[in-house]
């Protein structure tokens, strides 16, 4: 159990605040509040551009930013990575080196292979393979897998269903509702019809603020230039 589990309830949350990033004369980001909570799904959405692999990157803390805050249950863990346990991320591009086989990189990130790829039999005749030698919609799936099997109270996605065929999108999603009684996810990805349905919490990404959509969620995105009108 991590040392973060300190509500009654068993929740953890996961804050970041104050998160403003500036690149020349652009501001990409203003003064950013967002939570995630475990037992949560929550989708960030936005323009190409609109800054949300920065923030993924700015709360791992794999991007320096200097008053930026990122908490947990109200303690401040800048960076966040350091912190055994807490969260991990699937940046946009490849996180496990091509160079490792399937079962090699479970094992490393601590995850059980079988469990990880149980509902993917494709999967499960390849983990001999190197990563590098599988497809490029298998590799993301795989990875997004390990991740989201990896025992870390948060998982931080950014594009997890890029390259994956509809079919696994779709059982990728189920695992990923099926394992948020025990993590909180913050994803991104443009496949919206995807993600909108996961989510207990719609964020947007939009000139460097970030808004919270409730209600009619799909006439916001339109609004705001995300969807077509
Ligand atoms: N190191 C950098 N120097 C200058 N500008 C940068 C740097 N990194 C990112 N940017 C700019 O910050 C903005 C946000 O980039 P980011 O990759 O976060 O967008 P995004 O919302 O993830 O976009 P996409 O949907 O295309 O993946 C972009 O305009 C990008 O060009």
């Amino acid at each position: 159990m991590s040392k973060f589990h300190v509500n009654q309830s068993g929740v953890q949350v996961l804050e970041a605040d104050g998160i403003r990033i500036v690149f020349g004369q652009r501001q990409v980001l203003a003064s950013i509040y967002l939570q995630v909570q475990t037992g949560q799904i929550v989708g960030l959405l936005g323009r190409n551009g609109s800054g949300k692999s920065v923030l993924l990157q700015t709360i791992f803390g794999a991007r320096a930013v200097a008053d930026a805050s990122v908490r947990v249950n109200g303690r401040r863990v800048v960076p966040a990575f350091r912190e055994p346990g807490l969260l991990n991320y699937l940046p946009q591009e490849a996180l496990v080196p091509p160079s490792l086989s399937l079962a090699k990189a479970a094992r490393l990130l601590g995850v059980d292979v079988d469990q990880a790829t149980a509902r993917f039999p494709e999967l499960r005749s390849q983990l001999g393979k190197r990563v590098g030698e599988l497809s490029g919609g298998s590799a993301r799936l795989v990875q997004a897998l390990l991740l989201l099997h990896q025992p870390t109270a948060f998982s931080l996605f950014d594009e997890p269903f890029s390259g994956v065929m509809p079919v696994h999108v779709e059982t990728l999603a189920e695992e990923m509702q099926r394992l948020k009684s025990r993590k909180g996810l913050l994803i991104t990805d443009h496949r919206y019809a995807e993600v909108l349905p996961l989510c207990d919490v719609v964020y947007l990404l939009h000139q460097g603020r970030l808004l919270k959509l409730e209600g009619d969620v799909r006439g916001q995105l339109r609004d705001h230039g995300y969807l077509a009108a």
